[in-house]
């Protein structure tokens, strides 16, 4: 099992006062190595906080998070960051592209804290990616010289930049219109088939929900 969340209880607020409001309620998931997950649900169900605390950037009140058999709740703050910058890939509804930077600049920028500098085998890797997407062309271009579905298709090779083993997508095809949308549908479903990386996907889009292996809803703090 690649992840797996054990009884997770989360809310906001303080447990207790009147204001408190759970989202989360001893919840369970299970993630298998090449998963394709779709999760669902209606507005302020809990999906984001969900994607949160798989994606480490939160933790939960109660409950364990595992990613390859290890405790990622007992992990510190910079054990976390470092977790994720190894193992994870984040793509969001908006593209969150530096816009002073060029498409390779942009994709190449989380591979530097781990190194200062870029090997010849990762730019290599950056650059099968770019081809792959098919946005080649626009490599020199800044992100105000591209469409908005390059944008959109950049930041999933960066996401992917560090070979992350977990691939997390919020709305990833939230801000765009149904062409591109259908297009990058296609373009998750090929790199994770054949980059073997395992993703999880939030979405309110059907075509997107309806083309991944497994698809859960979150109701009432659950995953069913
Ligand atoms: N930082 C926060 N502080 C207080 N309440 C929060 C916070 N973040 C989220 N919530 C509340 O928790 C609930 C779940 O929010 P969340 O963003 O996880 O839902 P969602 O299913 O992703 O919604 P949407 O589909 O609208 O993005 C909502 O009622 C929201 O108002």
């Amino acid at each position: 099992m690649l992840l797996q969340l054990q009884n997770i209880t989360k809310g906001y607020g303080e447990p207790g006062k009147h204001s408190y409001r759970q989202v989360l309620k001893t919840l369970n998931f299970g993630v298998e190595k090449g998963d394709k997950i779709a999760i669902v649900g209606p507005s302020g169900s809990g999906k984001t906080t969900l994607l949160n605390l798989i994606g480490a950037l939160d933790s939960p009140e109660e409950g364990k998070v595992f990613f390859n058999e290890k405790d990622l709740t007992s992990y510190s703050k910079s054990e976390l960051a470092g977790f994720r910058n190894k193992n994870l890939g984040f793509i969001f509804q908006l593209h969150h592209l530096l816009p002073q930077l060029t498409l390779l600049e942009n994709v190449l920028l989380p591979l530097l804290p781990q190194s200062n500098s870029v090997s010849g085998e990762q730019k290599e890797w950056a650059e099968h990616l770019i081809k792959k997407v098919g946005i080649w062309e626009q490599r020199n271009q800044k992100p105000s010289q591209m469409s908005g579905g390059e944008c959109q298709r950049t930041a999933v090779v960066r996401a992917m930049v560090n070979k992350p083993e977990l691939l997390l997508a919020d709305e990833p095809t939230g801000a765009l219109d149904e062409e591109n949308a259908k297009a990058l549908t296609e373009l998750l479903i090929k790199l994770s088939d054949e980059e073997g990386i395992t993703l999880i996907t939030v979405t309110h889009a059907a075509d997107l929900a309806d083309q991944m292996d497994k698809k859960y809803t979150l109701k009432n703090g659950k995953l069913v």
